[in-house]
């Protein structure tokens, strides 16, 4: 059984899903933490790559980038494939100025400027919040681990390239970490279907400081310590 962007069986994913924006990232995840790592489908250029992580079977796809794609791949992983967890492992910009680049966020709500925190409920505006067990496992792996992981809420825009950089200053007073593009989105993919979700971000620039921002490459490799978070997460 295929779904229209998911072209394996329901058994070739696992019930724990790693899921980078980047399918490239998604790959070396696979070939670098994954046992027995075999792709199971590749649609559109996402791949899916179904293995195990210490012994625990898991899956590592991509989300793409922005709430409608990551909403297509979590609601069929979710409704079509018995996926139980999704944990993003990100990048993302910093706001706050505690945050610094190569810092993790791990995302305990987020603020969104998409329509998927008021469409479903007319007159209400949704709490987007991850699950608390993947929350709890994944803070407890990356404080003990000693870097530098910063918990709170994040901004989940529609736009890379924003015309209203102005509202930087407001969500950095609120309190916000940092500004990426899927977590509100997966969060409430999970609320609607039934799943759990987490998103943890590794901070590849700075909004109020572009001198040491990653380069691509960067990006698609710097990942370990968000993803040992995500991964404990998964197990929680
Ligand atoms: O690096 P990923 O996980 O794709 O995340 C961030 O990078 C992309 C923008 O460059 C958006 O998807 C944003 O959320
Ligand atoms: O969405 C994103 C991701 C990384 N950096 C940003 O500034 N925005």
């Amino acid at each position: 059984m295929a779904t229209p962007h998911i072209s394996c069986e329901p058994g070739d994913i696992a019930p724990l899903v790693i899921m980078p924006g980047d399918p490239k990232r998604a790959e070396r995840i696979a070939r670098t933490r994954m046992d027995d790592a075999r792709l199971v489908s590749d649609v559109r250029g996402i791949g899916a790559w179904t293995g195990t992580v210490d012994g625990v079977p898991m899956t590592a796809m991509a989300s793409g980038m922005g709430v409608p794609s990551l909403s297509i791949y979590a609601t069929e992983l979710f409704t079509q494939y018995g996926v139980r967890r999704i944990c993003r492992v990100g990048t993302c910009g910093g706001i706050s100025s505690t945050v610094k680049v190569s810092d993790v966020i791990i995302a305990s709500a987020a603020h969104t400027n998409s329509a998927v925190a008021t469409i479903d409920l007319p007159g209400v505006t949704l709490s987007l919040a991850p699950s608390f067990d993947m929350l709890r496992g994944a803070v407890d792996q990356a404080r003990a681990g000693g870097s530098s992981v910063h918990i709170g809420p994040v901004f989940t825009s529609d736009f890379f390239y924003s015309s209203r950089m102005d509202i930087v200053p407001a969500l950095d007073r609120l309190g916000t970490l940092g500004v990426e593009m899927e977590a509100a989105g997966l969060y409430a993919c999970a609320a609607a279907n039934g799943g759990e979700a987490l998103a943890v971000m590794t901070v590849s620039d700075h909004l109020g400081d572009g001198s040491g921002d990653l380069s691509a490459e960067d990006r698609e490799t710097l990942f370990q310590t968000a993803l040992e978070a995500a991964i404990a997460g998964l197990k929680a």
